[in-house]
């Protein structure tokens, strides 16, 4: 099978090969660049949500027997913003199947910047006084002092993604 991935972020091409090997499925995986169709900073939910769908959608057109779009971002509940991820597989057969993962609120000291109109990997750095942290640990990485880190959340949505696609397909 070959699976694409819509990123060449390797905390989304890491998480989709964790969970390859995590149940035991031989694929060969091909990350690319793919538009996400929404803007740099996710600021819903529903935002968030259209550009995992809108990535798996156009990778899927690279010609692969499925692609996986995966898309951070922030939404506002009881005027805090959270941290949110989703992810999407659309499989050649012209099936979608979606799943959500983890959710943490945010410091205010991320907020205000996000208000502002910055994006969370530049913040998360400068927060964290590290570079890059949106390719491996993430935002939740240093938010949750390491327990849980991007690859392995956006790995479990990936789970989802793929026990879906299963339990549609016998
Ligand atoms: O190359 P792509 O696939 O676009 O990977 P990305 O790291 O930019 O990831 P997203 O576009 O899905 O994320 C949207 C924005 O939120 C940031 N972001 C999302 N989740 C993050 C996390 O856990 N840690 C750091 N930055 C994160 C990211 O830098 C973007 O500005
Ligand atoms: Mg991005």
């Amino acid at each position: 099978m070959k699976l694409c991935v819509a990123s060449t972020n390797p905390a989304k091409t890491g998480a989709v090969a964790s969970a390859l090997e995590k149940l035991g499925i031989q694929a060969e995986i091909k990350g690319q660049a793919a538009d996400s169709g929404v803007s740099a900073q996710p600021f819903s939910i529903e935002e968030t949500r259209s550009g995992a769908i809108n990535r798996a959608r156009h990778a899927l057109l690279s010609g692969c027997d499925a692609a996986i779009g995966l898309e951070g971002g922030v939404f506002e509940l009881e005027g805090k913003l959270y941290l949110c991820n989703w992810g999407a597989i659309a499989t050649a057969e012209g099936a979608v199947y979606i799943a959500g993962g983890a959710q943490v609120p945010l410091p205010a000291e991320i907020e205000k910047h996000l208000r502002a109109g910055e994006e969370l990997g530049p913040v998360m750095d400068r927060f964290a006084r590290e570079t890059g942290i949106r390719h491996h640990k993430g935002a939740i990485g240093i938010l949750t002092a390491g327990k849980l880190n991007r690859v392995e959340l956006f790995s479990q949505i990936v789970i989802l993604l793929l026990g879906q696609w299963q339990a549609n397909s016998d």
